[in-house]
């Protein structure tokens, strides 16, 4: 009921992650891009971090008991269609988040398999990587490991083309439909930051845009999942957000806001939407 006024549906979408104390990455940058993208926000918190653009100080796991709780209420009441995973810290929590995507599903899962912050800190222990691969990928919809983080699943190293196009095979195999490679880790590409995907009807495409040269790129890999997660949510097509959610993070890179002193965080107001004129 809403007498005189308006219902208004919107899409909602979750981050089951962990917060960020100085903002820009994590959490905190996953909510600044719902918002921006117009969709309705909930939060599994799986840890805390004090943390600020000069690295992670310290983390704070949250009880896996209480990450189921945090399932059930959101299951409970809220509509969520699609959700994404950020820093999960380590492989209780990994198992905790399997276990709760498990008894409640909400919608399409998209894994962006953080494990080591700007500064250097693990964000994900060694021991729970197994666990990610079996219990965690094979219900997902999309994962979007950066380089290392590739690497890391596929267990070897990732220099050519040709190497993460097979890494992004490898991966698939593990039971995700839809593959994401970032390439901003990559040593050659100086100039150029190409991303690769492996769609779940086996096409593929390189993502390119110019590199920019800034170490203000803290948040950069959330930014990016977010963005993708909000326009799932919406209903657009995979294929039609991927280009356009490349464009909205090299323009909340290149819009720089001056905010702290180390990897500074992402400008989260730039205005690129799915559906308008320019980005088509
Ligand atoms: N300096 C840059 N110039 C242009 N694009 C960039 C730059 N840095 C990152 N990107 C792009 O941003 C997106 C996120 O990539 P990146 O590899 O940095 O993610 P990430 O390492 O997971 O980030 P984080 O862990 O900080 O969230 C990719 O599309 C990548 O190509
Ligand atoms: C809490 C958190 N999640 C993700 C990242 C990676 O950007 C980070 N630095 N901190």
């Amino acid at each position: 009921m809403n007498a005189g006024g308006i219902m208004i549906d919107i899409p909602q979408v979750i981050t089951i992650a962990s917060t960020d104390a100085s903002g820009g990455a994590g959490i905190n940058a996953d909510l600044k891009t719902f918002h921006n993208q117009g969709v309705y926000a909930a939060t599994i918190v799986v840890g805390l971090t004090a943390q600020n653009t000069y690295g992670v100080q310290d983390q704070y796991p949250i009880p896996a008991k209480f990450i189921l709780e945090e399932f059930k209420s959101i299951a409970d009441d809220l509509d969520i269609k699609a959700a994404k995973t950020g820093a999960l810290l380590d492989e209780v929590r990994v198992h905790a988040v399997a276990q709760g995507w498990q008894s409640h599903n909400l919608g399409k899962l998209i894994i962006d398999p953080v494990m080591v912050a700007k500064g250097g800190s693990h964000l994900l222990s060694d021991t729970a990587i197994d666990t990610l691969k079996t219990e965690l990928i094979p219900l997902a919809f999309l994962i979007t490991p950066n380089l290392p983080e590739a690497e890391i699943l596929v267990g070897r190293s990732l220099k050519t083309d040709q190497d993460i196009i097979h890494a992004a095979m490898t991966i698939q195999n593990m039971g995700v439909k839809n593959v994401l490679i970032k390439g901003g880790h990559r040593a050659d590409l100086k100039n150029e930051f190409a991303d690769y995907i492996l769609y779940a009807d086996g096409s593929s495409e390189w993502l390119t845009m110019p590199g920019i040269k800034t170490k203000r790129t803290h948040g950069t890999g959330d930014t990016l999942s977010s963005f993708i997660t909000a326009n799932l949510a919406k209903g657009y097509d995979l294929k039609d957000i991927m280009p356009v959610a490349k464009k909205f993070t090299y323009e909340a890179i290149r819009q720089t806001i001056n905010v702290g002193h180390g990897h500074g965080p992402l400008n989260h107001w730039v205005a690129i939407t799915m559906g308008t004129e320019d980005n088509k």
